[in-house]
């Protein structure tokens, strides 16, 4: 039998409950809805049953509601047939713990010089904090979290990083000894494989072990995209609080070659967390990453602008 519509909808409790979100947006007849909805339906069809890797960086997590926003995008992802992969990462938020903790901290290149105090902080605000928090979200939003770093089932094993400075005084190069920072080496999908594509979505922490069992700290872009290119994700995209990669005079590069990227890491355009990232994109699109962006995560509904829509954000960086 046919269902009887009920005679006042604003007494259907979902009606009412629509009406009320609604009150704050900016008014759109259900016409416009149904019209964007339908817009884009061949971009869902692009990612259907494809993998994407999603970096969420300590930057563009901003308030709880802000994140919250992210997980509920990253739920409609799921349930619209795409693959998502979580990477986050938690930078300023380590910041603050180890502040209040009185342990200073250094950055070389854009990585954190890890001491043996300092792993442990990292593992907790990462590993606890965050990815707990990511993870309920998710799961208050409809989805299946799965929280994990990259030491479980072995996931990511990395090898100590190092790095090259020039001194800006005597223009010697130096080796900086990063501490327990860690380099990708091998990805190993057996966990990720049983989770993807069976309605689970794994939130990852970037988090490594060595060969011998040591916690490594990884940079969250390079963790992302050691992921991605294992995963030969269709998308790998980097959020972020910047608007994307910015040129000297401050304006937004929309697309980037790989060849023009490395000349401004090297002429000094790109600094600071921005190398990791690019460098990040570079190695993904090398491992076979179909396209890799740079966007900027405090903007409302990024994921979903991004990839539901013609309006491309960020910095598009390509071969
Ligand atoms: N050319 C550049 N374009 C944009 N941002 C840059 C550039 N060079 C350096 N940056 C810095 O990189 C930061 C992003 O990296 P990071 O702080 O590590 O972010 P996240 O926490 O999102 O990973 C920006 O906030 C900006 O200060
Ligand atoms: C080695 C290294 O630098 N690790 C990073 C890991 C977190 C991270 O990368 O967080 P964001 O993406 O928010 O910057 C750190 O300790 O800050």
């Amino acid at each position: 039998m046919l269902a009887v519509l009920p005679a006042n909808r604003s007494e259907n409790p979902t009606t009412q409950r629509k009406t009320r979100f609604m009150t704050d947006a900016p008014v759109i007849s259900p016409i416009d809805q149904a019209r964007i909805l339908s817009e884009a339906l061949p971009h869902m069809q692009r990612y259907d049953e494809e993998t994407i890797v999603i970096k969420y960086g300590g930057h563009a997590m901003g308030a709880e509601n802000d994140a919250k926003a992210f997980a509920r995008d990253i739920v409609l992802l799921e349930q619209t047939a795409v693959n998502p992969v979580v990477v986050h990462g938690g930078g300023p938020q380590i910041a603050t713990m180890l502040k209040r903790l009185g342990i200073k901290s250094e950055f070389a290149a854009g990585l954190r010089i890890t001491d043996g105090a300092t792993i442990e902080i990292v593992e907790m605000v990462l590993a606890g904090s965050i990815n707990k928090q990511l993870v309920g979200y998710i799961n208050e939003a409809g989805g299946k979290a799965v929280g994990l770093c990259g030491k479980d089932g072995n996931m990511v094993t990395a090898s100590k990083a190092t790095r090259t400075m020039v001194d800006p005084d005597s223009r010697i190069e130096e080796v900086v000894d990063l501490g327990f920072v860690g380099e990708p080496e091998k990805v190993d999908l057996t966990l990720l494989n049983q989770l993807i594509g069976h309605e689970l979505i794994p939130v990852l922490a970037p988090l490594a072990t060595s060969a011998t069992g040591q916690t490594f700290n990884v940079n969250a872009d390079t963790f992302a995209g050691a992921v991605a290119g294992a995963l030969k994700a269709k998308r790998l995209l980097l959020l972020t609080d910047v608007p994307g990669v910015l040129d000297k005079s401050k304006q937004l590069i929309p697309e980037l070659s790989i060849k023009d990227a490395r000349k401004l890491i090297a002429d000094g355009t790109i600094s600071g967390g921005m190398i990791p990232k690019v460098e990040t994109c570079i190695y993904a699109l090398e491992q076979g990453v179909e396209g890799v962006v740079i966007l900027d995560g405090k903007v409302p509904h990024a994921v979903l602008l991004e990839l539901f829509t013609n309006q491309g954000t960020g910095t598009l960086i390509h071969k």
